[in-house]
Parts: structure tokens; sequence; C-alpha cells
């Protein structure tokens, strides 16, 4: 499997009132084309920091101090460099926990494709927006698409609206997707769909998936490799398999004791 991304001992600091706060540590991440990395963790632990850095929208007051990142063999964050602007919306799109954020309430579905469109490929002229737009809302495997087109988001289900918001990651043809949180808000069918959709994209379309989640058996369904961090760290990277039934660290096992049964 071709390598996408190489997140590389990464750290990254944090200017607070009572001085510096290292929010990641040294973090280690790969993922390859056609292949679904879970970021696994309790709230705090820093995956959203990690996927934000991915896509260059850090706060203000924090900073990269070691390490790098690559998309492609290219480095695109290292300390001092920022080159994610190139690579935002573009060749890595982003799903967010709350489609309402991913979406514009105020725009029709169409209008909001044409705009991302236009934004990433340049010269592209109406017929092909139109059927660049149809095709990405067939792949999300929405069967009225010229229905969703002329709606407005509030007209659209919470199942469906995530579809769309994933659509509208997707219709650049990015080579890697980051999807935090993405089906925390969906109820437990809807987000089985999601996940479905997720795994055949990702075998249709060839494309790296970054999954961030606090849920370890919702990744564990989903994901080819896990990567569990605690307190900035990762501190267990494998096969989803192997970590479910085999965990080697402590704090995965105790992610692991945690999780409801039914017997
Ligand atoms: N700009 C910032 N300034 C100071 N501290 C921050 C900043 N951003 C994040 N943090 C802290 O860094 C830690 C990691 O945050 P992060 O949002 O990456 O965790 P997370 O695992 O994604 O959690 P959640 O699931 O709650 O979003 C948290 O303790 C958070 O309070």
């Amino acid at each position: 499997m071709s390598e996408l991304l190489n997140v590389s001992g990464l750290s990254i600091t944090a200017r607070v009132s009572r001085g510096e706060l290292r929010l990641l540590d040294r973090v280690d991440l790969t993922i390859g084309r056609g292949e679904i990395v879970g970021v696994v963790g309790e709230s705090g632990s820093g995956k959203t920091t990690l996927s934000r850095a991915v896509i260059g929208l850090l706060d203000r007051n924090v900073r990269v101090d070691g390490g790098s990142i690559s998309l492609s063999g290219e480095q695109i964050v290292a300390p001092g460099v920022d080159r994610t602007a190139q690579i935002r919306g573009s060749a890595v799109g982003m799903v967010f926990q709350d489609a309402s954020r991913s979406l514009n309430p105020l725009m029709k579905v169409r209008a909001q494709l044409a705009e991302v469109l236009r934004r990433h490929v340049p010269g592209i002229g109406k017929q092909e927006i139109e059927r660049r737009s149809v095709e990405v809302l067939e792949q999300m495997r929405i069967s009225d698409a010229a229905r969703v087109l002329s709606s407005y988001p509030h007209q659209l289900s919470g199942g469906l609206r995530q579809r769309v918001a994933i659509g509208l990651a997707v219709v650049t043809r990015p080579s890697l997707v980051i999807a935090d949180e993405c089906t925390t808000a969906l109820d437990v069918t809807t987000q089985t769909k999601v996940v479905e959709l997720f795994r055949t994209l990702v075998g249709e379309l060839g494309i790296g998936l970054l999954f961030v989640t606090h849920d370890l058996m919702l990744a564990s369904d989903l994901c080819d490799r896990i990567a569990v961090m605690n307190g900035g760290r990762v501190v267990e990277t494998g096969p989803a398999m192997q970590i479910l039934d085999r965990p080697e660290h402590d704090y995965t096992r105790r992610l692991l004791a945690a999780i409801p049964t039914w017997t």
C-alpha cells in the first residue's frame, strides 16, 4: 500500500496564561491509499489537535514545535512551515461532527457544491459542475439527487445532511479525508449507514480516511488500523482486531473495559 499521510514525531504546544501546555507529544501516524485509520481516545487526548494540524486549522495560540507532516511525500507541516492552505479542501477533505458546521444553512445544496468546485477546480463550467454534483450525490448513495440539490440543509434529514457534508468533502476528489467525530450526533442506525458509506467510498475512490472517534467499538468496526491516544501521545497502534483482542497498553485495556457489554 503506497503511503499517503506521514505524521512523524509531531509535537504541538499551546501558549496559555500559566505558561505552555503540550497538546501533542512526538506523535507518529501513517495512512496508506485505500486505508482507514482510526484515531481513538477520550475527550482531551489530542485527537482533534492532530486532525486540525493536518489541515492547518490550529488555534492562534498553538504552534508546531517538533516533527513534521507529509502528504504524498510532500512536507506540508513542520516547525515554521505551513503549506496546508494548498491542500485544505482540495487534496484533503474534512467532515465535521455536526453537518451544520460543514453546510451553509442559507444555501441550497446545488449552490454549495458549485461553490466548492469553482474554488478548487479552476475554469470548471456550469455543465461540468452539474454533472459532478449529481455524480457525487450518487456516490453518497442518494437516490433522489435532483430533490436534494434543490433543497436547503434544513429540508433534509440528519443522515442525508451528513451524506451531503461527506459529498462536499469528496467532490474535489481529495486523496485524504478526515472525519472528526462525524457520526457522534447521529442515531445508531444512521451511524451504521454512514460507516458503510465510508467503507464503500474508500474502496471505490481509493482515498485514505482518518477517522477520529472516542468510540473504540465503532473504530474497530470500520478501521483497518487504530491509533490509541492518551494525554497527547499515541500509546498504541495496530490492526483493529489486534487492538481489540490483544491490547498491549494499559490505557487501551481500560478503554475496552469501559465498553458496556450485553452479557
Ligand atoms: N488552543 C488551545 N489552547 C489551550 N489548550 C488547548 C487548545 N486546544 C486544545 N487544548 C487542550 O488540548 C487537549 C487536547 O484537545 P483536543 O481537542 O485535541 O482533544 P480531543 O481528544 O479531540 O477531545 P474532544 O473529543 O473533547 O474534542 C485538551 O486538554 C484541550 O483542552
